[in-house]
C-alpha cells in the first residue's frame, strides 16, 4: 500500500520529541538535586512528561503518515500507549536516583527507557487496528529497537558522563535531548519505514476522526503547553533552589561569621580554662596530699601528681578510666575502698581519717589517713578521696609505743640530764631502789652510792662515759632501807645535735639473785656441801696454788691426809645422820688447828686432806713443824664427840706428805700422802706417818700381787688350809676352811697379805665362791667316811661377797651342786660385814639359815656391835677374837671381855668358840668360864687337808 508524509507533521513531531525531552531531562536533574518528595515529584514529572513527549511525537507522526485508506486509531490503545513509556521512564529515572550514577547504571536505566519508548510505539501501531494485521520488516523492527535503546543511552550518557565534554551543563542538557528526541522520532521512523501493509488493508479502529492538522496542533500544542509547564516549573524551582541556595549561602556566612566569632570565643575559652586548669593542676600538684576524685561507679576521673606516683602512673591522666581494681594495691584494698566511696556517696556525707595501710606501687606498705567527701551538684555524681601518707608518723608512734613499754620494762632505768640530775625513773627503778620518783627527780644518783666503790672506781666510770660515751660494769649500791645489793648497768650517754651530751641513760638490774645463784653453784662446785670445806676440785686448785707459792718462796709446804679410824661403823651404827654430825664436827675442829693461810678440804667420806704451806725453807725444820699440827689435829680429833645424845669417838690416821716446790704432781703428791695414811693405818690406827720412797715400794708391791692375783684363780694357785676345832675333850668337832695362795715366786702367801687387796678389787668374790665351792665339795666328801661324817666347815666370808645381791642364790647352788648337808656349813661373818647395812644382813642370815646353813660370829669384841643389834641377828655361834684370847691369863680386862662374851652368848643361847688358843692355860680358862669349844695352835694350825686328815686319824 502506498505510504506519503506529511513533513510538515514529521518536522513538528520531532520537535516535540525533543522539547519534550529535554523538559524530561530538566525534571530529571531536578530530581536528582532534590531529596525526598520534591525528588519522587521530579521523578514522577519527568516520567510523564518523557511518557508524553514520546506519545505526542508518535501521534503528531503517525498525523504525518498517510494511508490511501482511512485510518483512525482506537482511543483506549491509543491512551494506553502512553503509559509503557510513563512506567519505563519511571523506572529509568528511578535508577538515576541513586547519588552515583555508574555507566552500569546509565545502561539499565538507558535499556529500560529504550523498552519504554518501543513498548509505546508498537502500542501506538496497534491502536490502528488493521486488518489485517500490520507487518513488520524484522530489520527495520530490531533497528528501531535498537535505536531507542542506544539513543536513551547516548541521550543518558551525554547527561551524567558528558563532563569530560568541556560543554556548558545547558548545553549538555540541549544535547540530551536532541539525542533523546531522535532517539525517539528515529525509532519511530525507523519502525515505519519497515511497516508492511498489505493491500486491501482495512482500518478496523472507530476512535476520533478529527482532521490531522488541527489535531496534530492540538496535540503539540498541549504537549508543548505541558512542556512549558514542566520548563517553567523547572525554572521556578531552580530560581527557589538559587534563592535558597542564596538564602542559604548568605546563612552559611552567618553562621560562617558566627561560627569563626564562637571559635575565636571558644579559643579564648579555651585559653583562660587552661589556665584556670593550669592553675588547678599546679595546685592540686603542689598539696602535699594525694588527691584523686572518682564517678559514681568508683572509676577515676582523676588524680594529682602525688596519687598517680603512688599509683605507679608516669602522668595524672593516665588515671582517667582505670578503677581501683587496675591499681597496685591489693584486692582486698580495693574492695575496701570501693566500700567506702559507695558509704560516702550513698549517705551523701564525708568520711574523714580513715587510718587504713596500703600496698603502694613499689611494694611497699604504707600508712594512710584518707578522708573521702561526696561530689555533687544538683546530685551526686562522684567522689573526692584526699590521703596523706602517715607512714613516717605511724613509725615514730610505734617507736614511740615501744619506747614507752621499754621504759615499763623489768629493768631500772634513770635519765639524767647532762649535770646527772634525775630526770626521769621507771617502776622497775622504783621497785628495785625503794625510793619514789618524786623523792628521787632532780637528786644525783649519788644518793644511791653504797660507798663499797671508792673514787678511783667513779672516775674511771666517768672517764668511760665521756670518752666511749658508754659504760657497763657491776655496782654495788645501797637500796633507800640500806640494804646494799650488787646490780649490773650500763650507762650510756645520749647526744644533741651539736654533739652535746644531753642526757645519760642508765640501764640496771638487781642481780643479787644471780650473785647468789653463782654463789651457791660455785659454793656446790668448790665446796663440799656438808662440811662446806674445798672439795677435791678446789683442793687440787690450792694445791697448785701452794707449790706455786713454795716454788717461788723456797719454803716447804706439807699435805696431811685424814681418815677417821672406824667411821665406817659408827655411820653404820649410829646412822648416817650421826655420821654427818661427826663429820662436820671434824671439819669444824680442823679449821681450828690450821693457820689462815693453811687449807683444809674434804675429799669424800671419812677423808680429809689439810694443806700447810709456807712452813721452812729446811725440809726437816718443815717436817717438825708439819709433825707438830698432825699432832695438834691427831689430838683434838680424838676428843670425845658429843653428837645430840651420844657420845662418840674416834682417831684418825695421818698421812703425811711434804713437798718443796713442783718437784712432784699434784696427783703424787696426794697419792704419796694417801700411802703415808694407810701405813698410819697399818701401825694400828690414830698415827702419824709421814711417806717415804719405801711407802712407795710397798705400793709398788701391791701394785704386783695386785696383778698376780687376778690371775690366781685360774691358774688354780688357791689352796684350802684345814683348821681344826675341839671340843674341851678334844675331840675333833669340824675345822675352819682357811685360804693359802700358793705363788710360784713369792711361795706360800698368807690371806693378811692379799685377802685385803681382793676385798678391794672386788677380786674376793670370785675368790670367796672358789672356797665356798671347795669347802662344800670337801664336806660332801666326807659323808663318806664315819670319821669325818659329823665335822661341820666354818667358812669365812667376807663383807663385799656377803653383799651380793645374789649371794643367797649362790649359796644355795653351791649346796645343791655339792650335795654337802647344809647343816654342817657354818659361814663366818665379822662384826662389820652384819653392821653394814644391818637391815639387809638380817633378811640374807635369815634366807640362808632357812636352807639349814649356820652362822658364827667372827672376831666378836673388836666391833662396836651393842647388845640390841646382836639379839636380832639370827647367829649360833659367837666366836671370841684371839686378841683377847692372847693375854687372857695376863690382862683382867681381856679376861673381863672374854667372861663376858662368854655370859652374854650363853644368855642369848649361842654356842661359843674361842680362837687363838695355843696354851694349856688359855683353854682352862675357857673352858672354866664355861667356853668349851677351842681352836688354835695348841691344836693345830691350819694344814693341808691331807695332814688335816692325818689330824684326825
Ligand atoms: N674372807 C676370807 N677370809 C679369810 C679366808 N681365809 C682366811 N681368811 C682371813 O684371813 C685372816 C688371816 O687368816 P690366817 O692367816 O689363816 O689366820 C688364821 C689362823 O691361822 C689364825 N690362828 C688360828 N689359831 C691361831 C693361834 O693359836 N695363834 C695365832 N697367832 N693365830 C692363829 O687365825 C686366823 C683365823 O682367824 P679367824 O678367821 O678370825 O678365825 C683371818 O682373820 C681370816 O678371816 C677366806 O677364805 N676368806
Amino acid at each position: 500500500m502506498h505510504i506519503t508524509w506529511n513533513y510538515s507533521l514529521v518536522f513538528l513531531s520531532i520537535l516535540v520529541a525533543m522539547i519534550g525531552s529535554f523538559t524530561a531531562l530538566t525534571h530529571a536533574q531536578r530530581m536528582r538535586e532534590s531529596s525526598g518528595r520534591a525528588a519522587t515529584l521530579w521523578m514522577v514529572s519527568g516520567s510523564i512528561t518523557l511518557g508524553l513527549a514520546v506519545w505526542s511525537m508518535h501521534f503528531i507522526g503517525m498525523l504525518a503518515f498517510h494511508l490511501p485508506i482511512p485510518i483512525a486509531y482506537d482511543l483506549t490503545l491509543t491512551l494506553l500507549s502512553v503509559l509503557p513509556v510513563i512506567l519505563a521512564t519511571l523506572l529509568g529515572f528511578r535508577v538515576l536516583r541513586e547519588i552515583r550514577i555508574s555507566t552500569r547504571l546509565i545502561l539499565v536505566s538507558g535499556l529500560v527507557m529504550g523498552a519504554g519508548i518501543s513498548a509505546m510505539h508498537y502500542t501506538g501501531m496497534a491502536a490502528l487496528k488493521m486488518s489485517p494485521d500490520i507487518g513488520y520488516n524484522p530489520l527495520s523492527f530490531a533497528l528501531s529497537i535498537a535505536i531507542a535503546i542506544i539513543a536513551s543511552w547516548g541521550a543518558l550518557l551525554m547527561m551524567y558522563q558528558g563532563e569530560h565534554i568541556k560543554l556548558r551543563p545547558l548545553l549538555r542538557f540541549v544535547l540530551g535531548a536532541v539525542i533523546m528526541g531522535l532517539a525517539i522520532s528515529g525509532m519511530h521512523y525507523t519502525s515505519l519505514l519497515g511497516i508492511i501493509i498489505p493491500p486491501g488493508s482495512m482500518c478496523l479502529a472507530s476512535g476520533l476522526r478529527i482532521e490531522p492538522n488541527i489535531l496534530a496542533m492540538l496535540v503539540s500544542l498541549t504537549s508543548l503547553f505541558w512542556f512549558g509547564g514542566g520548563i517553567l516549573a523547572t525554572l521556578f524551582d531552580q530560581r527557589m533552589v538559587r534563592q535558597n541556595s542564596l538564602a542559604l549561602a548568605q546563612l552559611q556566612a552567618a553562621h560562617a561569621a558566627l561560627e569563626q566569632r564562637a571559635q575565636q570565643m571558644a579559643a579564648e575559652m579555651t585559653r583562660e580554662l587552661r589556665e584556670s586548669k593550669g592553675m588547678l593542676n599546679l595546685i592540686l600538684d603542689t598539696v602535699p596530699q594525694a588527691i584523686f576524685w572518682k564517678d559514681s561507679n568508683s572509676v577515676f576521673l582523676g588524680c594529682n601528681r602525688i596519687f598517680a606516683r603512688d599509683a605507679g602512673l608516669a602522668h595524672p591522666n593516665e588515671i582517667i578510666g582505670k578503677t581501683d581494681f587496675d591499681m597496685p594495691w591489693t584486692h582486698e584494698e580495693s574492695i575496701a575502698y570501693r566500700a567506702d566511696d559507695h558509704e560516702v556517696m550513698s549517705n551523701n556525707a564525708a568520711k574523714i581519717h580513715i587510718i587504713e595501710q596500703q600496698h603502694n606501687a613499689g611494694g611497699a606498705h604504707i600508712w594512710l589517713d584518707t578522708s573521702k567527701a561526696p561530689l555533687a551538684d544538683s546530685e551526686i555524681f562522684g567522689v573526692l578521696g584526699i590521703y596523706e601518707n602517715i607512714t613516717e608518723r605511724k613509725h615514730l608512734e610505734e617507736e614511740m609505743r615501744i619506747a614507752a613499754i621499754t621504759f615499763e620494762t623489768q629493768e631500772a632505768i634513770l635519765i639524767t640530764d647532762s649535770d646527772a640530775k634525775i630526770m626521769r625513773v621507771n617502776p622497775a627503778f622504783q621497785e628495785i631502789t625503794g625510793y619514789s620518783k618524786e623523792e628521787v627527780i632532780g637528786q644525783n644518783p649519788r644518793i644511791l652510792q653504797s660507798g663499797r666503790h671508792d673514787a678511783a672506781f667513779y672516775q674511771a666510770m666517768w672517764a668511760a662515759l665521756r670518752d666511749t660515751g658508754k659504760w657497763s660494769g657491776e655496782v654495788w649500791d645501797k637500796r633507800k632501807n640500806g640494804e646494799i645489793y650488787p646490780k649490773s648497768m650500763t650507762i650510756t650517754a645520749v647526744y644533741d645535735d651539736n654533739q652535746q651530751v644531753s642526757n645519760y641513760v642508765a640501764v640496771f638490774t638487781d642481780i643479787s639473785q644471780r650473785k647468789q645463784s653463782e654463789q651457791e653453784i660455785h659454793q656446790l662446785a668448790f665446796y663440799d656441801p656438808l662440811t662446806q670445806l674445798p672439795n677435791r676440785r678446789l683442793l687440787m686448785d690450792r694445791l697448785q696454788q701452794a707449790m706455786a707459792v713454795s716454788a717461788r718462796s723456797g719454803r716447804h709446804g706439807a699435805l696431811l691426809f685424814l681418815d677417821l679410824d672406824h667411821f665406817k661403823i659408827i655411820n653404820d651404827t649410829r646412822g648416817h645422820a650421826m655420821g654427818d654430825l661427826l663429820l662436820i664436827e671434824v671439819a669444824r675442829r680442823l679449821q681450828t688447828c690450821v693457820r689462815e693461810g693453811d687449807s683444809v678440804a674434804r675429799l669424800g667420806g671419812d677423808e680429809f686432806v689439810v694443806v700447810l704451806e709456807e712452813l721452812s725453807s729446811r725440809q726437816d725444820e718443815a717436817a717438825t713443824l708439819t709433825e707438830l699440827v698432825a699432832e695438834k689435829i691427831r689430838n683434838k680429833l680424838s676428843q670425845p664427840y658429843a653428837l645430840k645424845e651420844y657420845e662418840c669417838h674416834t682417831t684418825p690416821s695421818i698421812g703425811i706428805s711434804l713437798f718443796h716446790g713442783h718437784l712432784e704432781s699434784v696427783d703424787d703428791l696426794l697419792q704419796h700422802a694417801d700411802v703415808a695414811m694407810y701405813q698410819a693405818k697399818a701401825a694400828g690406827r690414830n698415827a702419824i706417818r709421814f711417806f717415804d720412797p719405801q711407802m712407795q715400794t710397798a705400793l709398788d708391791m701391791r701394785a704386783d700381787l695386785e696383778a698376780d692375783l687376778r690371775h690366781a684363780l685360774e691358774k688354780r694357785q688357791f689352796r684350802l688350809y684345814y683348821q681344826i676345832q675341839v671340843d674341851r675333850l678334844h675331840r675333833p668337832l669340824g675345822a675352819e676352811v682357811l685360804l693359802r695362795w700358793a705363788h710360784p715366786e713369792r711361795g706360800l702367801v698368807f690371806p693378811d697379805q692379799f685377802i685385803p687387796l681382793a676385798e678391794e678389787t672386788g677380786l674376793i668374790v670370785p675368790i670367796g665362791l672358789w672356797v665356798l665351792e671347795t669347802a662344800c665339795t670337801q664336806l660332801k666328801a666326807w659323808q663318806r667316811d664315819a670319821l669325818t661324817r659329823d665335822l661341820t666347815v666354818a667358812v669365812n666370808v667376807s663383807a663385799r661377797q656377803f653383799h651380793q645381791a645374789n649371794f643367797v642364790a649362790q649359796v644355795q647352788r653351791v649346796l645343791l651342786e655339792s650335795g654337802a648337808p647344809p647343816a654342817q656349813l657354818k659361814l663366818e661373818l665379822t662384826e662389820s660385814v652384819v653392821l653394814e647395812n644391818i637391815e639387809d644382813t638380817i633378811g640374807k642370815m635369815h634366807e640362808i639359815k632357812k636352807l639349814g646353813v649356820s652362822f658364827s660370829m667372827d672376831d666378836f669384841g673388836t666391833g662396836y656391835s651393842s647388845l640390841s643389834q646382836l639379839k636380832r641377828l639370827p647367829l649360833d655361834q659367837i666366836k671370841i677374837d684371839r686378841s683377847f684370847v692372847r693375854d687372857i691369863a695376863f690382862d683382867s680386862n681381856d679376861a673381863a671381855i672374854v667372861h663376858a662374851t662368854i655370859a652374854m652368848s650363853q644368855a642369848l643361847g649361842l654356842n661359843v668358840i674361842a680362837e687363838g688358843v695355843e696354851t694349856e692355860a688359855q683353854r682352862e680358862f675357857l673352858d672354866h668360864h664355861g667356853c668349851h669349844a677351842f681352836q688354835g695352835y695348841l691344836f693345830s694350825k691350819p694344814v693341808p687337808l691331807e695332814q688335816f686328815e692325818e689330824l684326825l686319824n
